[in-house]
């Protein structure tokens, strides 16, 4: 007789301790039921089941090449279960533990009367560090580690098993009765599964998590920065084991490597840190399931009303559909409705703001939440709402302040005006508190307060004082501190980091560090391609802005570059730019940065000399590659350029370094990085202009007249790839510095760029420099 393998949240065939153990035991049926329990649920949202079906579908393809067919079935569990028992009679029953909302609770329960009624074993072994029937919580971190520091285990090489019953389909929304999801996913349609797990895990750790310490809490980064594993831990496309293993092989890797970046030694370690709260949270319904419906401490329990009154109601809806007047609050709301992921301290937030701001209760708030997380995790979720809702008791109390939030994580607004399109019309200065906008600037933009954009919904610093004083009244029951230590005995961490995760211990000196550096620090721009197969997360689901216009840009190159210029990265790049002035001198001023783009609009481009970033020293950089402003002693690279100029063509060197004739003529004088820091060369690389000059360089390339690119250095050969047009003419050589002029003297690109033009019939570039600029 065959051994049943119930699939449940555990769609995956790596590290299947119930798929192993009932194929050692012979002949393998497999089974996944859709309850109407479960998609009926307040919790469930129609993206849920898109992302299941997904997940199901690639779990049957590699059940089928295992050798056995998964079994579709619809109902509820028990009756399931019985039905196919009568078809096809089996020996034992094997499903993972689940830690899952009350209705999956009982539904085992059910199961568990059933099966023991027929006399079928049921085996049930843990999938995670939650520890059925705990004793203490103080063994509990010793449990977590025993069963999560082991190795993962394989997939089953080949499955056995009856072959004649009939499969079943995957059920759509319709078959379901339900409506079609609204959500857009990150990742390509049909894209989820067990496969997309591993690329997201593996572009993770190999290059997305680096900065992960300063970068997970920041809306302008975390959606790239994260992990984003947890939904796949909820659907169990992935093993937490799994997650483990890989963040301490890495880590091993990594330390003491001397050519390793060295943030990812603690970036790794903070999210090594972060699994064992997965299990910490969920082990909380897990010991006290009732806690879905009530406070874990009886003496808040009763904090707040149940209901919604008529007021409630009101401002329930404009926080659910994020229309509270709070920018912040409501930029994250409306990215959750759209995209259903929240990086944490943005969950926190919204939890804060419902339950202590609005004075909401907490299971309402809670249940909408649940509804549109992507990664709902019952046992997380609801420790969560709990404790940001301060109902634990065993936790210091933290009230977030939206605008501080909006103003520290997102101090030009980009965030901010990504998810509220009616801010974008605003300058930065009003963008955080719309209500405060002067009529002047009303009259200039268009926006009207409280009619673009709805006035703040409550007086927050009131309902804060109000909210606080209730806290204290009710924590006033408990004098002694009696119940709050009884709730610690039962579910309170006795490890160090999660203590501070809890906000239950001050946060170390370098965690304070981190805190303010992430905060402050300037974001990169998010990467919109990861490798690895691994599809953009949430980059493409930025909505339409405005184009950005760069002031005397050409009117040709604002056209060709508008498509990039109206990236979300572009902006935040700027955005990053004007931080960076703030906190000091950067090369070249601002009005010269795009100086290169004004001087040679793209139709009169004839010749393009490419250098790496602008000059690092006061006064030097004029916005032209090469080039220094007149003045400034001729820099070493130039002074080599004027000699060979000197050798090829006969010209007289002179006296200065300023090459806006060049310009004037034609010739595209690009840096590939159009900023630096003062006296830090190469600090603004990877910050997004090689994106931007690299759309120049193609615009350019895809000109109908001959262009002839002159490419002095590796780093500028590299972007011969991006000129593919065969009517242009690459002319390669080393790299005018000191340190490699010996491959670039005697090269003689002048007098062969003016021989290529002339062919074309472009005439030639007098590249004699007068003697004065
Ligand atoms: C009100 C509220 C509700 C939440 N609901 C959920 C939920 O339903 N499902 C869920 O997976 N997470 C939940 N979290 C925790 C956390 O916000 C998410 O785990 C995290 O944002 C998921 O993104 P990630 O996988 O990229 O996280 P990463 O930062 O990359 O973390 C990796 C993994 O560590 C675990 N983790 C990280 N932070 C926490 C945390 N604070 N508590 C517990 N586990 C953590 C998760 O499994 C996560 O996938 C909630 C947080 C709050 C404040």
């Amino acid at each position: 007789m065959p051994h049943l393998v119930w699939f449940k949240r555990d769609l995956r065939i790596q590290d299947h301790a119930a798929l192993l153990g009932a194929a050692e035991c012979g002949e393998v049926l497999a089974l996944y039921v859709y309850e109407p329990e479960q998609y009926r649920h307040p919790e469930f949202h129609p993206a849920h089941l898109s992302v299941l079906n997904d997940a199901l579908a690639e779990l049957r393809e590699q059940l089928d090449e295992l050798g056995v067919a998964l079994l579709l079935r619809h109902g509820e569990a028990v009756a399931v279960l019985e039905a196919l028992w009568r078809d096809v009679p089996f020996s034992s029953l094997w499903a993972h533990q689940e830690t899952g909302n009350w209705v999956s609770y009982q539904r085992d329960r059910r199961v568990h009367t059933w099966a023991k009624g027929r006399g079928l074993p049921f085996y049930e072994p843990p999938q995670n560090g939650v520890v059925r029937r705990l004793r203490s919580r103080d063994t509990w971190a010793e449990e977590w580690e025993a069963r999560m520091g082991s190795a993962p285990r394989p997939a089953p090489e080949r499955l056995r098993g009856p072959q004649h019953l009939p499969p079943g389909d995957l059920l759509t929304h319709r078959d379901l009765g339900l409506p079609e999801n609204d959500k857009v996913l990150p990742w390509l349609p049909g894209a989820f599964g067990e496969h997309l797990a591993h690329a997201t895990l593996h572009s993770f750790l190999n290059e997305r998590g680096v900065n992960y310490t300063r970068e997970m809490s920041s809306p302008l980064t975390a959606e790239h920065a994260c992990s984003r594993l947890s939904v796949h831990l909820a659907f169990g496309t992935l093993s937490l084991r799994t997650v483990v293993h890989a963040t301490r092989q890495r880590l091993a890797a990594v330390t003491g490597d001397p050519e390793a970046d060295p943030r990812w030694v603690r970036s790794l370690r903070s999210f090594e840190s972060r699994l064992h709260w997965h299990c910490h949270f969920m082990q909380r319904l897990e010991s006290e399931p009732e806690m879905e419906f009530r406070g874990l401490n009886p003496t808040l329990a009763d904090l707040r009303p149940e209901e919604l009154d008529e007021v409630a109601q009101a401002r329930f809806v404009a926080w659910a559909s994020g229309r509270t007047g709070y920018p912040m609050v409501d930029a994250c709301m409306r990215m959750l409705l759209a995209t259903g992921w929240l990086p944490f301290r943005m969950r926190a937030l919204l939890v804060s703001f419902a339950t202590e701001q609005l004075w909401l209760p907490w299971r309402a708030v809670g249940l909408h939440l649940a509804r549109h997380w992507l990664d709902n995790e019952p046992g997380i979720h609801w420790s969560q709402v709990q404790m940001q809702a301060g109902m634990v008791g065993i936790n210091t109390l933290r009230i977030y302040n939206p605008t501080k939030q909006a103003r520290d994580q997102d101090p030009d607004g980009v965030f901010l005006r990504r998810w509220l399109p009616e801010l974008r019309v605003l300058p930065s200065v009003y963008v955080h508190e719309p209500h405060l906008t002067p009529p002047l600037v009303q009259a200039e933009t268009g926006f009207r307060v409280g009619e673009s954009y709805p006035l703040p919904i409550v007086d927050d610093r009131k309902t804060v004082r109000a909210a606080k004083q209730r806290h204290q009244q009710a924590q006033a029951r408990d004098p002694e501190r009696e119940v709050a230590r009884q709730v610690y005995e039962r579910h309170g961490s006795r490890k160090k980091a999660q203590l501070r995760a809890e906000g239950r211990m001050s946060p170390s000196r370098r965690e304070q560090r981190a805190t303010v550096l992430a905060s402050s620090a300037p974001s990169p721009p998010p990467r919109p391609v990861l490798s690895h197969g691994q599809p953009l997360l949430f980059d493409t689901l930025v909505p339409e802005l405005p184009p950005v216009t760069l002031p005397r840009l050409p009117a040709d190159w604002q056209a060709v570059l508008s498509p990039v210029m109206q990236r979300s990265a572009f902006r935040e790049l700027l955005a990053f730019v004007a931080l960076e002035r703030e906190q000091g001198p950067v090369y070249p001023p601002e009005p010269e940065v795009f100086v290169a783009l004004h001087l040679t609009p793209l139709k009169a481009v004839r010749v393009v000399i490419l250098g790496q970033d602008p000059y690092h020293g006061p006064g030097q950089a004029q916005g032209l590659a090469f080039s220094v402003r007149p003045g400034m002693r001729v820099p070493p690279s130039l002074a080599n350029i004027h000699r060979e100029l000197a050798a090829d063509l006969g010209c007289p060197p002179p006296r200065h370094g300023d090459l806006r004739a060049w310009a004037r003529q034609g010739v595209l004088l690009l840096n590939t990085v159009l900023t630096v820091r003062r006296g830090e060369p190469g600090s603004h690389a990877n910050r997004g202009w090689e994106t931007f000059t690299d759309a120049v360089i193609r615009a350019v390339n895809a000109r109908p007249e001959r262009v002839v690119f002159l490419l002095w250095g590796a780093q500028a050969r590299r972007k011969a790839r991006l000129i593919t047009a065969p009517h242009h003419v690459v002319l390669e050589a080393g790299h005018p510095s000191p340190l490699s002029a010996a491959r670039f003297l005697g090269s003689r690109p002048f007098s062969q760029a003016n021989a290529a033009l002339r062919e074309a019939g472009r005439g030639e570039v007098a590249w004699c420099l007068p003697e004065r600029p």
